[in-house]
């Protein structure tokens, strides 16, 4: 639905020049949800402003449907825009007008007749669950409410694609969370194709089936959300991931040695990621009885991502270290992730991420 190939925008004044798009491409299939993830200065906002071309892109190519935006003409690329919503991080709605209004105003110039545009509003609104509120004004609404009167503003003309900058970052997390299932309720009703740019992992969680990551104006990372959570490659996706499962507090809580006890030669401490079926597997006994090692959970959690349970645990393994080294194997063979976190034997040979 959404083809980006080899896109980079370059900002340039009198005296500096920023690379903000190094030369991304990405596909995005037609009803997909797609997040894109960075931290702050990344090049999100940027991109995504380029699909519908607020922004011009300095090269590269952009379809969207069978349409090529970087061919149009001013007039094509008004009516191709049409088939693209947008929704921001501060609403952008006009204040001087009612919610009715504000949704109506897309529909101007449409040909349709004021009864015609009466009924599309009506129905957007019921769409939103905001049908009491047609003839309040912004300022009488709450944030969530102004985010909903911004959907349905820019689902009036019935866009194929749904783009949404930082939708949910000016909401409260309860908020955030009906905002979220309205824009999955409207993915699945609708068929409409999502983008998200956010920089929290828990936005992307909630409801993306795919996620880019970006840095520094590159897609650093992209694949589908399981693979993602549990098979990350990249420094930066860690990070975001390690957000989601607290990884840093269980860190700091090692560092300040709240579980009292030090990483001892015969010792490994391990992070474990197992998906899906494997969440019913009673591995850490087997491991323990096939290797003959002790395995101390020093911390745990599982999230349920795509309706998929994914666990995650810090685990102390002790035993004669060729075992504990053997239990990588087998756990891999047995699609488990083990990533060996310190190595009381051979720090050398493994990031420290603790220390
Ligand atoms: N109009 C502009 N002129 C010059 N530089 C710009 C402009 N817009 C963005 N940039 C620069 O491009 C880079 C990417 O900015 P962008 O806003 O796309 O990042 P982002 O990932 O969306 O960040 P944030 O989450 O903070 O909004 C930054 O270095 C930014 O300063």
């Amino acid at each position: 639905m959404i083809s980006l190939r080899d896109i980079r925008k370059v900002y340039l004044s009198d005296n500096s020049r920023v690379d903000a798009i190094r030369g991304v491409s990405l596909e995005i299939g037609e009803g997909e949800i797609c997040g894109i993830i960075g931290f702050s200065g990344a090049g999100k906002s940027t991109l995504v402003r380029c699909i519908n071309l607020l922004e011009n892109p300095t090269s590269g190519k952009i379809f969207v449907g069978n349409q090529e935006l970087t061919a149009l003409s001013p007039k094509e690329l008004r009516e191709a825009r049409k088939n693209i919503g947008m929704i921001f991080q501060h609403f952008n709605l006009m204040q001087s007008k009612t919610v009715s209004k504000n949704i109506a105003y897309p529909l101007k110039g449409s040909g349709l007749s004021k009864e015609q545009i009466k009924k599309r509003v009506s129905e957007l609104l019921e769409l939103v669950g905001l049908s009491d509120k047609a003839n309040n004004y912004p300022t009488q609404l709450s944030g969530g409410q102004k985010q909903r009167v911004a959907i349905a503003r820019a689902l009036a003309n019935n866009p194929k694609v749904l783009l949404c900058d930082e939708a949910t970052s000016a909401l409260d997390p309860q908020t955030t969370q009906s905002i979220l299932s309205l824009l999955k309720d409207i993915n699945k009703k609708l068929g409409l194709t999502i983008v998200i740019i956010t920089h929290e992992m828990h936005v992307v969680k909630e409801i993306c089936d795919n996620v880019a990551v970006m840095e520094n104006g590159n897609i650093v990372e992209h694949g589908d959300l399981i693979q993602i959570f549990t098979k990350p490659k990249v420094k930066v996706t860690k990070d975001f991931i390690a957000t989601i499962f607290q990884e840093n507090k269980i860190y700091e809580l090692l560092e300040k040695d709240y579980f009292r006890n030090e990483i001892r030669k015969d010792e490994v401490l391990a992070k474990i990621v197992f998906v899906g079926q494997n969440t019913g597997q009673a591995f850490i006994s087997k491991i323990s009885r096939k290797f003959k090692i002790d395995a101390s959970i020093l911390f745990g959690n599982i999230e349920i991502i795509q309706n998929t349970p994914i666990g995650y645990l810090v685990v102390k393994l002790s035993g004669q270290i060729e075992n504990i080294l053997n239990v990588e194997s087998y756990l891999k063979e047995n699609n488990i992730e083990l990533e060996v976190i310190k190595n009381g034997t051979f720090n050398s040979k493994y990031t420290t991420q603790c220390s």
